[in-house]
């Protein structure tokens, strides 16, 4: 695959929740090797198009293709195998398992993932952790083992919905070094974000969404020049 090419590329995608029609034609394409932040006001649309590409949200339009595998026409459980690692927001750890029975649950989907020894070195705090339930965790292990659990199954990409929300800021920064580490070793990654600050520290590029759509997108050395327009649409 080239630089050309996307790793993954969404066209077109319109999604609904019943009748309620939440995404409005969204484009957008994720490189390999790329950070690529959603940003936006709330209920503009970020989660949906995370839970959307997952396929999580079946009434959905358009085309979606990753790794040169059309996407919309995948079931829900092949999704997670083409290779894509979703965090959701609410970060789903099993809350009765142990962190290491939660690290070795998701199934490795392709060759090139982390071992569980791998992980614990870049995570020595879940190593520390490890024989502790998920219910005993703070905010900030859950989010860490939520995507330390992805690296076990060799996903490709990362979609990360908010991975700072709730975090104190020593936590939000040994996020932003582990997700900065991450993409030195290629990982790709797709994230939504409100904390502008952190966002704006590791992302390649940005798409700023509003009313279910992109509204503009720009790389990370537009910044300066896009603040306005952030400003107006984020209040930042
Ligand atoms: N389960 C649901 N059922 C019905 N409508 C929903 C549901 N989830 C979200 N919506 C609506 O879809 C729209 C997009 O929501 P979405 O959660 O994707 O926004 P967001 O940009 O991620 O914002 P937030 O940061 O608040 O999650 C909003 O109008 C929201 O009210």
């Amino acid at each position: 695959m080239n630089r050309a090419e996307p790793l993954l590329s969404v066209r077109d995608l319109n999604a609904w929740y019943g009748e309620s029609h939440a995404l409005h034609g969204v484009n957008l394409e994720v490189f390999k090797g790329e950070t690529v932040t959603l940003l936006g006001r709330n209920g503009v649309g970020k989660t949906t198009t995370l839970r959307a590409i997952m396929g999580l949200i079946r009434k959905r339009t358009g085309q979606i293709t990753f790794d040169g595998k059309d996407l919309m026409h995948l079931p829900l459980h092949r999704t997670a195998h083409a290779g894509i690692g979703y965090v959701p927001e609410e970060r789903g750890i099993f809350a009765t398992l142990t962190v290491d029975e939660n690290l070795i649950l998701p199934p490795v989907v392709a060759d090139g993932g982390m071992s569980v020894e791998e992980i614990f070195e870049l995570f020595p705090n879940l190593k520390e952790r490890r024989n502790s339930q998920g219910t005993k965790l703070s905010g900030g292990e859950q989010q860490m083992l939520a995507m330390a659990r992805m690296l076990r199954t060799g996903v490709k990409v990362l979609l990360l919905d908010e991975p700072t929300e709730g975090l104190a800021p020593v936590i939000v920064q040994r996020i932003g070094e582990l997700l900065a580490t991450l993409k030195k070793r290629g990982m790709t990654i797709l994230l939504v974000e409100q904390n502008f600050r952190f966002a704006s520290r590791i992302a390649d590029r940005f798409y700023l969404m509003e009313h279910g759509k992109v509204m503009a997108q720009f790389p990370v050395g537009e910044l300066p020049d896009r603040m306005n327009l952030l400003h107006d649409v984020l209040g930042v």
